[in-house]
């Protein structure tokens, strides 16, 4: 990206909690239009399917698609009775980042990990801690970074 052109991001938002992600994704799009940044986003269904959807996106840049400036992942794991909530909170977190420093991405991980739906919705509403648009600030930041550092 130009320092003249506006960046252009990708947000992948795992929509397990249909309600919740809107409210994610109304604050990191509020955040990207608030600093004049052009956006798409795309569906997965659930976190650990965000950073494998991520790498496709790179894979069809190489091929001539479109260029992202950034990365937004978006997303809510809530602990159930079982194992499997360390497993997706870990292993997406774990995908993004290898991602992320593999291919000096500049990524927002707006993933809420939490045990409870009232601490899920304390921090994917806009009103209140919004880690949707803390996510996309933190893309943004991480823009700005990587065009200061010249690459
Ligand atoms: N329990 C949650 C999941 N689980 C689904 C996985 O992310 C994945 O889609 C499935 O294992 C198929 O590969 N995903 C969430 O995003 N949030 C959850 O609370
Ligand atoms: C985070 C999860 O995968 C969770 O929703 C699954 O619930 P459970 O562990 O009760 O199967």
């Amino acid at each position: 990206m130009s320092s003249q052109s506006a960046p252009h991001i990708l947000i992948v938002e795992a929509r397990f909690y249909d309600d919740m992600s809107d409210a994610l994704l109304a604050g990191a799009t509020a955040a990207l239009e608030a600093a004049g940044a052009t956006w798409e986003a795309i569906t997965v269904p659930g976190c650990l399917e965000i950073p494998p959807a991520i790498a496709m996106a790179l894979d069809a840049t190489e091929d001539g698609g479109t260029v992202y400036d950034g990365f937004i992942a978006l997303g809510v794991v809530i602990r159930g009775e079982t194992y499997h909530f360390d497993i997706v909170s870990n292993e997406s977190s774990r995908g993004l980042m290898n991602l992320a420093v593999s291919e000096s991405l500049a990524l927002g991980n707006g993933i809420m990990t939490v045990e409870n739906e009232a601490q899920a919705w304390a921090r994917v509403s806009p009103d209140n801690l919004d880690k949707g648009g803390f996510a996309a600030r933190a893309a943004l930041s991480m823009i700005a970074l990587r065009e200061k550092l010249g690459n």
